[in-house]
């Protein structure tokens, strides 16, 4: 036979071969893409706090994209990593009932935010690192006072939710804020917040506790840009939604602190 016609003989077996090998590579490649592809919530529900480490398999903020002084934060084993669903998960919080996106928690945003939250359930405080968007301009290149403001009244509520047991069980109802250096757009500073002292009393026959809450923006320097005074009080029921959701508590495990609401 002449050789041009046996080589297809030959030549489909190889080819064969080469196709299935490419196919395998592709779908190897794009099953490890969709693997790697953040946010990821199932992971998250298992992670522990040290594998937390890059938005390849975490939170949409990890250590990796932290500027090198807040690094620290994300391995220090006092600190419990914060996630809430409603803030990793969008689908999961519209499903869930949110109609927008969180004023301070959007990991799409490009005003105020506070990326990552630690809490150290021994010292009573809370950490978070803060970024500072275009969209929280006021003055050309400032941030405006209210993003401040606004940060301030987040951290002085989550701050009684995570010593008071249960996300979302209280309310903010005092922010005393000072505004004490201008925040450039594009800054990236640390928010660290206590419970200075708590008073319980009855009211209508249950506990009802004021919680005392100071807090600072600094900077990497050192240098405080703001400060608060603030008072949360617990248990406020704010939502008139009554659900699964509403009756989350906190998992914590790990190094993370966790809502019940990655298991719903
Ligand atoms: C919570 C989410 C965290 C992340 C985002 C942050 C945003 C939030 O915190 S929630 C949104 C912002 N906050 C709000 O919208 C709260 C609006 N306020 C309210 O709805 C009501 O004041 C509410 C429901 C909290 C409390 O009302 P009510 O149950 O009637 O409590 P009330 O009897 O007035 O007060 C209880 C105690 O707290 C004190 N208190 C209440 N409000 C204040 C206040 N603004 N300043 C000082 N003390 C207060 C009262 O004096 C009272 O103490 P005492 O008995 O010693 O006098």
């Amino acid at each position: 036979m002449h050789p041009c016609v046996r080589l297809p003989l030959v030549a489909s077996p190889v080819a064969f071969a080469t196709g299935i090998a490419l196919g395998s590579f592709v779908t190897l490649l794009l099953t490890h893409k969709r693997l790697r592809r953040p946010p990821y919530p199932a992971s998250l529900l298992r992670l522990r706090k040290a594998e937390l480490t890059g938005s390849a398999r975490g939170a949409y903020f990890n250590a990796e994209d932290a500027p090198e002084w807040l690094r620290g934060l994300f391995f220090d084993p006092a600190l419990q990593r914060v996630l809430l669903r409603e803030w990793e998960d969008a689908a999961w919080r519209r499903r869930a009932g949110w109609l927008g996106t969180d004023l301070i928690h959007n990991p799409e945003g490009n005003g105020v935010q506070v990326v990552a939250y630690f809490w150290d359930a021994a010292a009573l405080t809370l950490t978070g690192v803060v970024k500072f968007g275009p969209a929280a301009e006021s003055h050309r290149g400032l941030c405006h006072g209210g993003a401040m403001t606004s940060l301030m009244d987040d951290l002085c509520g989550h701050i009684c939710f995570f010593s008071s047991g249960t996300p979302w069980c209280g309310a903010t109802v005092q922010v005393n804020c000072k505004l004490m250096k201008p925040v450039r757009v594009g800054d990236v500073h640390k928010l660290v917040g206590r419970i200075d002292r708590q008073e319980t009393k009855e009211k209508g026959g249950k506990p009802l506790t004021k919680v005392f809450i100071s807090a600072e923006l600094v900077g990497e320097r050192g240098e405080v840009f703001a400060s608060l005074e603030g008072l949360s009080i617990v248990p406020v029921v704010m939502s008139t939604i009554d659900d699964a959701v509403s009756k989350r508590s906190w998992i914590s495990s790990d190094g993370v602190l966790r809502d019940s609401g990655w298991l719903l």
